[in-house]
């Protein structure tokens, strides 16, 4: 195994490199992140690699601010505190991230495997896990925001202290939207949805809610335009009416996403679904390829972070052994010589 003190614990953006790891893990959702703990435990060199900024996948992405209440161990946690706390899980095993960057070849070496990253960087790993998710997920396009993002439209929330006192205009029909719509509503100057429908496809009681607050809900209306240096109007046209001016330092693009496994579809992978087969030690048609989290398919898979977290365990025992033959699966307990 290569020695910790080796790994950097974050590679700098826009840095080319050629490395070697024991296991590279591709996603840093919550199961790549609990694979990373995992690994480390298992005495490996570990990197992560999402094409995303921040680690945390769908829970980072697209719900922080939500309660999760099945996850085991917790009554009730918050998206964002489940994230930091699985980073601050695996930090204490220094692993590599390489963030904002798409894994996207994939070939097998004498030794292992070579993977090509989106900004030309190399890793060569003894193995790889996959923990995709369902790939790499953009958000759908606000045709009148082109443009505007990062420049007063966003599509996600991921801090919310960021749009206190300010006017915000939220654009969709979905959880998302309405969600944002609640979290925001208590620190936002206003909040006001707009949608191109009159029926939403959020879950009701969620838009009861968001109603019951007071919470303007424009339908039927489709932004025209985005206005100002900086944002500080959105120009809405209702149909069958007049066009408004509302006031928006930011407009939330909650229009849903689309996902897409990309790359990975052309590793060779036996493919369910755009998700990966594997067999029962989470190991995929391939040699040193394992695959856990939303992204792995079996008969009666459940896609929760429950269950990524168990698979995660699996994949990265059973990749200890593919590794080494004289390693134990069983990795020993945790508590150990606590
Ligand atoms: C609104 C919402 C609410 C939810 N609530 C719950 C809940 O209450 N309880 C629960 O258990 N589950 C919930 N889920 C589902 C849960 O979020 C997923 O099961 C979980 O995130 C799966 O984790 P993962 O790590 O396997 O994949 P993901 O979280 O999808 O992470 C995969 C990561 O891989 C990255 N990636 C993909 N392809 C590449 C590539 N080629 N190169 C680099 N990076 C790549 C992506 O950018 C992403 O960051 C919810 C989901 C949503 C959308």
């Amino acid at each position: 195994m290569v020695d910790h003190s080796t790994a950097t614990h974050h590679w700098q953006k826009g840095t080319l490199m050629e490395r070697d790891v024991d296991l590279l893990i591709v996603g840093a959702g919550p199961t790549g992140l609990f694979a990373a703990y995992y690994a480390g435990f298992r005495e490996m060199n570990v990197a992560v690699v999402d094409a995303l900024p921040e680690p945390g996948g769908q829970v980072t992405a697209m719900y922080p601010e939500k309660m999760i209440f099945d996850v085991a161990g917790f009554p009730a946690v918050r998206g964002r505190d489940l994230v930091n706390g699985l980073v601050e899980q695996a930090a204490q095993f220094k692993p590599a991230y390489l963030l904002g960057r798409q894994a996207r070849t994939c070939e097998s070496t004498e030794d292992g495997l070579r993977v090509g990253l989106a900004d030309g960087s190399v890793i060569n790993a003894k193995a790889v896990l996959i923990t995709a998710g369902m790939g790499e997920f953009n958000p759908r396009p606000l045709p009148a925001g082109d443009g505007w993002l990062g420049r007063g439209m966003v599509h996600f929330v991921p801090v919310l202290a960021e749009h206190a006192g300010q006017h915000v205009v939220i654009v969709g029909g979905g959880d998302s939207a309405f969600d944002w719509a609640l979290a925001l509503h208590p620190i936002a100057a206003s909040v006001k949805i707009v949608h191109r429908r009159a029926n939403f496809r959020a879950h009701a009681a969620t838009v009861r809610q968001v109603r019951e607050l007071g919470v303007e809900i424009i339908t039927d209306a489709e932004v025209l335009a985005l206005r100002g240096e900086p944002l500080s109007e959105v120009d809405v046209k209702v149909k069958g009416g007049d066009a408004r001016t509302l006031p928006a330092q930011t407009v939330v693009a909650a229009l849903g996403f689309t996902a897409d496994l990309g790359p990975i579809e052309s590793w060779g992978l036996e493919l369910d679904h755009r998700a990966v087969l594997v067999d029962t030690t989470m190991k995929t048609k391939l040699d040193r390829i394992y695959a856990a989290g939303d992204v792995a398919q079996y008969p009666g898979k459940v896609k929760l972070i429950a269950t990524g977290f168990g698979e995660a365990a699996t994949a990265v025992n059973n990749i200890a052994v593919a590794l080494n033959p004289s390693a134990h699966l069983f990795p020993g307990h945790s508590s150990d010589g606590t």
